[in-house]
């Protein structure tokens, strides 16, 4: 199948990553459909605003926005911006707003979620987006930008004619972009960073900064990482050692930062725990990779998780 041009996006859930997205290609001129929850009459009433701490504000007057997938036109491009714990009603509103030839791209952290999605839409173009951003839902219809934004997309075999078309779309809304050939290669290095420190946040109630700063949480942070690089090289992806080293450097020069996981669990909500962390270990397990740090980070989240 071919893509010829992408005129109507969806975003499917519009909190920090999908309101920062949506809101940044709407300013840009694209037709935009937002589904939201809690504040979708918010929305519709105030419009959506990104306040960032990094660059300009954007405040959208007049946004599409829904309560419900089914209200949402077809689009050309599905944007799924949901916590990975609501994939369960994803199908269903899936089916309202993909068509034929509509390109699905989940910006979602974790794990197989794109076989998910190719296996409910076998003919249709799937991508991942890992994003690289720091942002948070503050109020009803307000997103605050703290840091980052870049987006690395990859492809299943089905849209590796459609990444080149993506990634045109989001730089020309401003947003920086990366692509790659392998989609596996791409999700197990965005895991290298959140299995270690989405959870350990909060297990030790501490940012970036205070774990990487403390030399027993700095290596318990390695002895993870290793775990998942590991499993990744067991699944064929060309990552060493070297690059749990690169990944501590560079987050050591970021600011102190939670992961989202850890405001998912201060705020009451369900874990990221399936996405991230079990469909990992059972991703290790079938290739006889051991991860027992991981399995008892895992474990101990699973004790804490309000879900
Ligand atoms: N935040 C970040 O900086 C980063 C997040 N990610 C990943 O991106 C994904 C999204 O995270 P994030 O944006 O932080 O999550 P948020 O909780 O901020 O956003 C998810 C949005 O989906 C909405 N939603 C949930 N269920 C439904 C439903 N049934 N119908 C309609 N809307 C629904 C929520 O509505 P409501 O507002 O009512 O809860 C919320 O606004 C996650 O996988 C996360 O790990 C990746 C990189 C960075
Ligand atoms: C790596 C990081 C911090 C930003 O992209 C993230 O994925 C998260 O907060 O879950």
């Amino acid at each position: 199948m071919s893509v010829k041009g992408i005129k109507s996006i969806a975003i499917i859930g519009t909190g920090a990553v999908g309101g920062y997205y949506g809101a940044k290609l709407a300013a840009a001129g694209n037709e935009v459909h937002f589904l939201a929850r809690s504040d979708a009459d918010v929305i519709q009433k105030d419009g959506l605003i990104v306040e960032s701490l990094k660059t300009n504000d954007i405040h959208l007057d007049d946004v599409n926005v829904y309560s419900s997938a089914a209200q949402m036109p077809v689009c050309d491009l599905v944007l799924i911006t949901l916590k990975t714990t609501a994939n369960q009603a994803l199908s269903a509103m899936l089916d309202s707003v993909v068509g034929d030839s509509t390109v699905i791209c989940s910006l979602q952290n974790g794990y197989g979620l794109e076989s998910d999605l190719q296996t409910q839409f076998p003919n249709n173009p799937i991508l991942g987006g890992l994003c690289f951003i720091c942002s948070q839902k503050i109020r009803p219809g307000v997103i605050q930008h703290q840091d980052f934004g870049s987006i690395r997309f990859a492809a299943e075999p089905s849209a590796k004619d459609v990444l080149t078309l993506i990634s045109e779309l989001f730089t020309a809304a401003n947003i920086p972009t990366q692509t790659t050939d392998s989609l596996a290669q791409a999700r197990w290095e965005k895991l290298v960073w959140n299995v270690p420190f989405n959870g350990l946040s909060v297990i030790l109630d501490a940012t970036t900064k205070e774990m990487l700063d403390d030399s027993k949480s700095r290596a318990l942070i390695k002895d993870i990482m290793l775990e998942v690089i590991r499993a990744a090289k067991a699944y064929g992806c060309t990552l060493d050692e070297s690059f749990a080293d690169k990944l501590m450097n560079l987050t050591d020069d970021m600011s102190p930062y939670f992961p989202s996981m850890k405001g998912d669990f201060d705020n009451c909500r369900p874990m990221e725990l399936y996405a991230i962390y079990e469909t990992v270990l059972e991703a290790a397990g079938k290739v006889q990779v051991p991860m027992p740090k991981t399995r008892m980070l895992s474990q101990l989240l699973s004790f804490m998780d309000h879900g």
